[in-house]
Parts: structure tokens; C-alpha cells; sequence
């Protein structure tokens, strides 16, 4: 939680009379000291009432000492109350942090992209190449890997229905790159029986249990391979392209959708959902700062970064798309989908 400073002291350090950035320091040892007890499972063993040090420490197997000033720092930073009987999670981290589901899964993802992955950043922006393979790196880390995963299934799941009211096609084929968990393309032919799917990803990320789960493996296939090198087919109706452009350079987009563009049959749609640099006012300013803070590792970890949707639109004419369209999505006003028919 961001320390919460005296109107005087926050001038200090606004105006430059104080070094501000101590105060982002001190943020980020919030935040460190925040993962370590998430990871520790401090928030959790507080679900039931407050723990004294020594009991807090038994109950998850850590060192008294460690525990008790750990727990000092967290009751400065506005994770733990000092009570009576003990220590107490606040508000805020007995919602957010307690366990491993829901909302604290984005948490476990980005303390290791934050704390780990970025170590190498000076390196990516001096040479504008990127110092880390993201995939790579996820691949050897199996528990980051499942909650990035469980991440975009759970937004998926979300938004599928509302991305569902929006994609033109009822029968034929759809080729989903970098579909992973494929939970769009199981929504989509649970809505229309007529449609079959095919979902391209890394062998480690592909949901196969998903489909098996929704009685899908007859129409959603799911397969292995790398989307830049495998051939697409040709002759599909509808190619979805869902937060995959972020991850590649320019070049690299113009070559795919070029691609993409021969993949599908004349008249066929190319639907492309993506963040856009222009965030709504709904976002906030905290909205703003995690599309900065997204686009920097997307440009870190593959060379990517978060595209105006109207350079997206610029990408999609020249590789012989007609008059693309852009609609924000309601239920995730930052997300944007594109959609631009073949030319015939
Ligand atoms: C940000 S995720 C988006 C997942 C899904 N489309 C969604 O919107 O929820 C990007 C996906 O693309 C996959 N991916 C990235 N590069 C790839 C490549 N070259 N070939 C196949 N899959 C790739 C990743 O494994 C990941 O599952």
C-alpha cells in the first residue's frame, strides 16, 4: 500500500525539495515485503482471527524472528494491524491476498515478473533487443506458468460471452493463434454448432482439459506449434489473433497478418482483441500506469508493446483488409476488438 505521507512531507517530496523516489522506494519494499508474506502464506493463516509472532511463525513454519519483523514492516505498510491479541490482516490484504485464486493469482504472476524478469531491463532498452525470452523463462517456471495461464482464462471467461455477441460467423472455420487456454474458441462453438475450431499454441500452454471438460474434442483442436513458422491452412471463415500482436515487434505483425490474410477465405474475418495506448478515463490513473508498466515488459520479455489501435487498423489495410472497425469492450473498457474482413 502506498505510505500514506502528512500533506507537508508529500510536498516535500512532490516538489523535489525531498528525493521523491525514496518514497517509491519504500513502495517497493512494501510490495516486496507484501509478496514474501503472500508466498509465505501469512494472509491466510490470519483468515480466522489474529496470530501473536510466535503463533503466526508456527502456523507457517517460519523463524520467529523473521515473522515478527516482517509483520512490523507489513503493519507499516498497511497490510497487518497491530492488535491486542496479535497481528491482523487489514481490509485490503484479507480480500486481495489471502490465498492462491481469484484476483491474488495476479499477484504471484507479476511479483516474479517484477522482482525476476526485469533484472535484465537497462540491458533491453540500451540495445532495443529483448535481454529475456518471456516464454522461455515462463516455460522453466511451472507455477509462474500456471498462474499466468489461470490469469487469461479467468479474463477470458469474462469477456467471452460479450466477444461472442460481436464476431461475425455462426458455421465454418476458426483458427485461434495463440489461443492457449482456448476458452474463446469453446464458447464460440458451444454458441454455434456448425463451427469447428483449431487452437494454436505452445504445447505447455494449450487448455486440452478445458475442451475435454466442455465435450469439445470432436470440434476444438488443439495443437502444438509455433504460429510464426507453422503453416495456418488456408480457406478458414474467422482467424482470432487475442492479445498476441502485443507480444512482436512491427515487421513481425505485418509478415503475420500477411499470413493471416492468405490463411483466410476471401470475405473471411480477422478479429484482433488488444490493449490500445489510448486508455479510457475509466481506467484511472492507475489504469494508465499498468499499461505503461505492460507495455515496457511486453518490449522487455519479446519485443512487443502495447499499439494504438488505429496503427493496428493501418497494419490490417495494407496487408488487403477492408475498412477495419475497433469496439471497446464493455466489460474491459482497456480492451479493444478489431475486426477487418479479406478482400476478395
Ligand atoms: C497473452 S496470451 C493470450 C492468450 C489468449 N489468446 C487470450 O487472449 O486470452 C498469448 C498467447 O500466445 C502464445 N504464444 C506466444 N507466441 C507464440 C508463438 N510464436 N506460437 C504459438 N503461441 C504463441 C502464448 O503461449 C500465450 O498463450
Amino acid at each position: 500500500m502506498p505510505i500514506g505521507l502528512g500533506d507537508e512531507e508529500a510536498a516535500a517530496y512532490a516538489s523535489g525539495e525531498a528525493p521523491g523516489s525514496f518514497v517509491d522506494m519504500l513502495g517497493t519494499a512494501a510490495y516486496r515485503c507484501a509478496a514474501a508474506a503472500q508466498r509465505l502464506g501469512v494472509f491466510g493463516a490470519l483468515a480466522d482471527g489474529p496470530l501473536t509472532a510466535p503463533a503466526l511463525a508456527a502456523a507457517i513454519g517460519a523463524d520467529q524472528r523473521g515473522v515478527g519483523l516482517l509483520a512490523d514492516a507489513l503493519v507499516e505498510f498497511g497490510y497487518l494491524d497491530h492488535t491486542g491479541d496479535g497481528y491482523a490482516s487489514t481490509p485490503v490484504a484479507a480480500k486481495w491476498l489471502a490465498g492462491s485464486a481469484g484476483y491474488a493469482v495476479v499477484e504471484l504472476f507479476w511479483q516474479r515478473v517484477l522482482f525476476e524478469l526485469w533484472d535484465g531491463l537497462e540491458e533491453s532498452v540500451r540495445t532495443g533487443k529483448p535481454a529475456v525470452d518471456f516464454y522461455a523463462w515462463l516455460a522453466e517456471r511451472p507455477e509462474t506458468s500456471r498462474h499466468f495461464q489461470t490469469m487469461l482464462d479467468a479474463h477470458a471467461t469474462h469477456l467471452a460471452a460479450e466477444v461472442g455477441d460481436l464476431l461475425p460467423v455462426s458455421d465454418g472455420s476458426v483458427l485461434d493463434l495463440g489461443g492457449g487456454h482456448g476458452r474463446y474458441s469453446i464458447a464460440l462453438c458451444q454458441r454455434h454448432p456448425g463451427l469447428t475450431a483449431t487452437v494454436v499454441d505452445f504445447p505447455g500452454a494449450l487448455g486440452t482439459a478445458a475442451v475435454e471438460a466442455a465435450g469439445l474434442t470432436d470440434r476444438v483442436t488443439m495443437r502444438a506449434g509455433d504460429y510464426t513458422r507453422e503453416p495456418l491452412g488456408t480457406g478458414h471463415d474467422l482467424v482470432l489473433l487475442f492479445n498476441v500482436l502485443h507480444g512482436h515487434t512491427e515487421a513481425n505483425n505485418r509478415a503475420l497478418l500477411a499470413r493471416v490474410a492468405e490463411a483466410l477465405r476471401p470475405g473471411g474475418t480477422v478479429a484482433i482483441l488488444e490493449n490500445s495506448t489510448d486508455v479510457p478515463p475509466e481506467e484511472g490513473r492507475a489504469g494508465v500506469a499498468f499499461l505503461h508498466t505492460f507495455s515496457l515488459n511486453l518490449f522487455h520479455g519479446q519485443g512487443g508493446q502495447v499499439y494504438p489501435a488505429a496503427r493496428i487498423g493501418g497494419w490490417l489495410t495494407d496487408a488487403g483488409f477492408r475498412a477495419p472497425t475497433t469496439t471497446r469492450l464493455r466489460e474491459s473498457p482497456g480492451q479493444h476488438l478489431i475486426l477487418a474482413q479479406r478482400s476478395a
